[in-house]
């Protein structure tokens, strides 16, 4: 599949946007035209950087408002356009994007249409141009892609074709099975864009909300396994117009924009391999589809991940870590043999604590550790996905960990097992602390009465949230699902989970993104993350036992305000002595469909702080109506913090 970029998806100047999108892979860019016009460089030097970069220079975009208009105006269009075309001659583009008017259509007539576009077409052909016809969805007379279609074939000229946006026909809610009636030779350019589903006029929608294949909710697999049917091999090439992305930095989004192209290309051959597969089933009823011209890369396939391996918090002094660690009930398992690394357990939980390359950090998660079926083929579908695995020294005869970095610098570790913890020694091993194992109505996780990681929060800065979205879901398989925003007196944050399907009544993976405005666009791990605080959730089979016996040992907990107790009675109705004993633990609760969430917080060190829950009977939500009562508290203690 040949890829490609408008440029007006990137932040920058246009020799900064070829020059980051040549780097991230692409193979070809749209040049949008105010980047050309504010350029100071000259068409012949664009065309040059371009060769040099080995970048396809594969569109021009755009030309408006041609059509649907009265003879004078039409003849001013042509004019205008015959500018258009030497300078194209003079760029070396070959095909130019002529979208439906917008501003100036008056007379809605189609067979006037098809005789301005076959005019421009003859113009163009004489330049050596051609033309590719795209309905806006808001286009005055044209918005739907099927009308766009009948006026070129209309119009019947080999300079003129068809551009299919995946906005237009998305947003509009168009049927993509008609795009397989039009042959491919016939399609001069295709442009993909995800959006989430808003309820906005469809102008403000398109310009402002756009997001990178994978990042919204449209199917765009199934647009372009029609496409590939139609017979098109041409550029597939992604035109973004996104507020956030045109001020971030411009080659950390080019590689988020590639890597959301690879994703969009191998979901397209399974959904392409699929249908194939039905039809086959259905030999005789339907003849099996062809095998499509376009050809579509598939990626090393992985299961989502089966657990939470272990989560690692860098610090240069842990010591203030230990003590929390320990008042929640771990126990040290030793340092590494060779790193000035230690390990804490709890049932299943582990987590590291790591002082290397920590001059100056503050404490703070640094690395998150998935358990996987092939970790080697884990790492090859995250590379491949364009994250830059982590290479870290290690002495002859340690345990090998598979890492990658996801964008905002967290590594990410793929696990196939714990015998790695067999590096460290000389802690306390396995306490049996009491309160930790009791049986009890063991929810989803914590299997066999075991602690396990329940889930882990990570902050993200605003810029880079729906990258964070596609790096998760692409390379580890993990299912977004809505978000939901969170109020906090700072301002609102929108909480993203990612998680793993449900299974056995639970889910052996979750993730929460935390999108905070206040978290800085340059923020990486472990230097400035430090204004929003992160946390790791310890999911236990007893969550009061367990609160006593932390309580006992002398654990800071994060103390909730009486309103809260008066409107949890208000809402649920528990007995008093239900009541009574959230309040004295400083507990939250929550419930959903299945059952019933308890879960408390600790203080926070650093930029981290732990949580301890207790799922029970299949609840599967987060105790999102409690997060309010947590930032306030947080928010409150900070600030005593700082006077
Ligand atoms: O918003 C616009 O004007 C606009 C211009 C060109 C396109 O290809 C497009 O999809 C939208
Ligand atoms: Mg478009």
């Amino acid at each position: 599949m040949r890829t490609g970029i408008a440029t007006v998806c990137l932040s920058g100047t246009l020799e900064e946007k070829l020059r980051a999108a040549a780097k991230a892979g692409f193979g070809g860019v749209e040049i949008f035209e105010t980047d050309l016009v504010t350029s100071s460089l000259s068409p012949e030097d664009v065309r040059l950087l371009a060769e040099d970069l080995g970048l396809g220079l594969d569109l021009y975009q755009p030309f408006r408002d041609l059509d649907s208009v009265p003879e004078e105006l039409y003849r001013a269009n042509l004019r205008r356009a015959e500018a258009k075309f030497g300078l194209m001659g003079r760029l070396g583009i070959e095909t130019i994007l002529v979208c439906s008017n917008v501003g100036t259509a008056s007379i809605d007539d189609d067979a006037l249409r098809t005789e301005q576009l076959h005019g421009l077409a003859e113009l163009a052909a004489d330049h050596g141009v051609k033309v590719a016809y795209e309905a806006l969805a808001w286009g005055t007379y044209v918005n739907d892609y099927e009308h766009a279609w009948r006026l070129v074939a209309d119009a019947d000229h080999p300079s003129l074709g068809t551009c299919l946006d995946t906005f237009h026909i998305l947003s509009r809610g168009w049927d993509t099975e008609p795009i397989e009636k039009i042959p491919g030779e016939k399609i001069f350019f295709v442009q993909v864009a995800d959006a989430p589903k808003l309820s906005m006029d469809v102008l403000n929608w398109s310009r402002h909300y756009r997001v990178f294949p994978g990042e919204g909710q449209f199917d765009l697999p199934k647009f372009l396994g029609h496409v590939a049917h139609t017979g098109y091999n041409g550029p597939v090439s992604l035109e973004v117009f996104n507020d956030t992305f045109r001020q971030a930095d411009v080659e950390r989004t080019a590689v988020d924009a590639m890597r959301s192209l690879i994703w969009l290309e191998e979901r397209t051959a399974q959904h392409v391999a699929a249908q194939r597969v039905a039809a086959e089933h259905d030999g005789a009823l339907a003849a099996p589809a062809a095998k499509p011209a376009m050809p579509l890369r598939t990626l090393p396939e992985v299961a989502p991940p089966s657990g939470m391996n272990f989560a690692e918090v860098t610090a240069e002094d842990t010591h203030p870590l230990e003590r929390l660690l320990a008042q929640l009930g771990f126990a040290s398992q030793g340092e590494h043999r060779t790193k000035p690394v230690s390990l804490w357990t709890l049932g299943d939980a582990r987590i590291v604590l790591n002082r290397q390359q920590a001059r100056g950090v503050a404490p703070g998660i640094s690395a998150l550790a998935f358990d996987v079926d092939d970790a080697v083929k884990a790492v090859a579908r995250a590379s491949q996905l364009k994250a830059v695995p982590v290479a870290r020294a290690s002495q002859a005869g340690e345990e090998i960990l598979q890492a990658v970095r996801a964008p905002d610098g967290t590594e990410v570790f793929l696990c196939q097992d714990a015998r790695w913890t067999r590096e460290f020694g000389g802690g306390e091993g396995e306490a049996a602390h009491d309160g930790d194992r009791s049986p009890s109505s063991v929810g989803s996780g914590a299997r066999g009465g075991r602690a396990r990681i329940d889930h882990i929060n990570l902050a993200q800065p605003w810029q880079h949230y729906d990258e964070a979205v596609l790096f998760y879901s692409s390379t580890l398989a993990l299912t977004p699902q809505p978000s939901q925003d969170v109020s906090s007196p700072s301002g609102l944050v929108r909480s993203q989970v990612m998680q793993t399907p449900l299974a056995d009544g639970g889910r052996a993976v979750r993730l929460a993104l935390n999108l905070a405005p206040w978290v800085r666009a340059d923020s990486v791990r472990g230097t400035v993350f430090d204004t929003f605080a992160e946390h790791i959730a310890i999911e236990v089979p007893d969550l009061i036992a367990h609160a006593q016996a932390c309580r006992r040992r002398g654990l800071p907990f994060l103390p909730i305000p009486d309103n809260y107790y008066e409107d949890l009675d208000a809402r649920f109705e528990l007995p008093p002595g239900k009541l009574a004993a959230l309040r004295e633990f400083d507990l939250l609760y929550d419930r959903d469909e299945h059952g019933e969430f308890l879960h408390f917080y600790t203080a926070t060190v650093g930029s981290v702080f732990f949580e301890v829950v207790q799922r029970i009977d299949g609840y599967d939500g987060f105790g999102a109506p409690n997060a309010p009562v947590r930032h306030a508290v947080q928010h409150a203690a900070q600030h005593r913090g700082q006077r």
